[in-house]
């Protein structure tokens, strides 16, 4: 048999189990879909400009596909009542300025422009994207993802909304629906941009193992063949991702993935053994791919990161996490980062979302600090580790090496 081929196919609409696919209902998401559309109804009925709405919430909690679902209705009904009204949506994963941002917001605005523009200032920059919006007229509703890459470098967030009253544009009204994974991201901004873009906040919590099973139950109905799916594999699927993430993006891949393994190994059936193997694939599968995608020296502050967990001391401080992190480049020879670049290093796992780092205030007596921990569970970390050639010696005995630092 080809390697390509199975012998059974449980599936009835896999697609229906990939990231992009948008679902007709969106189960358990009901009040935070009517909180966004309350932004626009002043809009609908009387014209007035639409309230900004900051979304935040951990990964895999349907932020992304939440605003997707309420902008698309917007669209379809603006497009039959005959109001202007036009969506862009924007993802800032790869930018971290106001400078990349407002690049990236050209190219999805000026349909010639296909790659960021460089060379100009950004006040130039900052013209030609009023200019071309004002160009575009109407209503203008910019759904801009991941804001939180642009930390304190928010102007960008508080233009945009302001624009007109600003005197910027004329002819448009300009809103923003921003979101957010960092709950921290707030506190960061100045009060101004605070002021502008929180005029309505809708948080999303974790779902629990009830409303991931209603949302999973959904999803089977749609993606699988009537029956494939043995009794209480959602409930355990939806039970185990609860426990870990709350989230929906993981328990549908849970799901996909056993389904998987049932066409592999020739079931019409996928069982809860199926979800088991693919709970175990899963696992070490996603955080080894991570693993490999990052530099040495990002391998190595995270595996500090881990030392400080399994000592129970995270979330630890920038300048703890580069005292272990020197440790550690040390026993796997690698040239150290300087204490500076730590920080960036730190916010790049975030994003590869294996740690986390959030900004305090440091009260009267001192500036600003930050604050890291893992993202991920420390053991499956570790076990990822092992996939790693540099990092045996230390894998193998971590608590030695751990104990180590704690005696120096
Ligand atoms: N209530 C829901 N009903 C149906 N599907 C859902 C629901 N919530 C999330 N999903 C699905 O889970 C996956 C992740 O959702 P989404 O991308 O919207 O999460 P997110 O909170 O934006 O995550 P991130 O911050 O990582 O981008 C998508 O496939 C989405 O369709």
């Amino acid at each position: 048999m080809s390697l390509f081929e199975t012998d059974t196919n449980v599936f009835e609409n896999e697609r229906a189990l990939m990231e992009e696919w948008v679902p007709d209902r969106l189960p358990e998401r009901e009040p935070e879909l009517e909180e966004i559309a309350k932004s626009f109804r002043t809009t609908i009925r009387s014209g007035i400009e639409p309230k900004n709405v900051l979304i935040s919430g951990k990964t895999g909690q349907g932020k992304t596909v939440t605003a997707r679902v309420v902008l698309k209705e917007l669209h379809n009904y603006c497009q039959e009542k005959d109001i202007d009204l036009r969506t862009f949506e924007v993802s800032l994963k790869d930018v971290n300025t106001a400078y990349q941002s407002v690049g990236k917001i050209l190219t999805e605005i000026e349909p010639e422009t296909t790659e960021r523009p460089k060379g100009l200032s950004l006040t130039d920059l900052n013209e030609r994207m009023f200019r071309r919006l004002d160009e575009i007229g109407g209503y203008i509703v910019f759904f801009l993802d991941e804001i939180d890459n642009l930390g304190s470098d928010d102007d960008l967030l508080y233009q945009l909304p302001r624009a007109r009253s600003n005197g910027k544009i004329t002819n448009a009204h300009l809103s923003i629906i921003g979101i957010s994974n960092d709950l921290q991201f707030k506190q960061d901004l100045s009060a101004k941009t605070k002021d502008s873009l929180y005029e309505n906040e809708v948080h999303f919590d974790p779902y629990d193992a009830d409303e991931l099973r209603s949302i999973l139950y959904d999803r089977v109905e749609t993606a699988f063949k009537p029956g494939a799916v043995d009794d209480g594999v959602v409930g355990l699927a939806a039970a185990w991702t609860a426990k870990d993430t709350g989230s929906a993006r993981q328990a549908i891949r849970l799901l996909h993935e056993a389904g998987d393994i049932a066409c592999v190994e020739g079931s019409d059936i996928v069982t809860e053994a199926h979800l088991d193997n693919a709970r175990d694939e899963l696992e070490e599968v996603n955080i080894v791919n991570k693993l490999k995608d990052l530099t040495i020296n990002d391998q190595a502050l995270l595996m500090a990161l881990a030392i400080l967990e399994s000592r129970g001391d995270t979330p630890a401080r920038t300048k703890e996490v580069y005292s272990e992190y020197k440790r550690v480049a040390d026993a796997i020879g690698t040239n150290q980062l300087t204490s500076r670049s730590i920080r960036d290093k730190l916010t790049n796992l975030d994003t590869y979302n294996l740690a986390m780092t959030h900004k305090r205030k440091g009260g009267v007596q001192g500036g600003d600090y930050y604050l890291s921990e893992l993202r991920v569970n420390l053991d499956s970390l570790l076990e990822g580790f092992e996939h790693v050639e540099d990092f045996d010696g230390i894998v193998q005995d971590v608590d030695t090496f751990s104990r180590q630092s704690t005696l120096s």
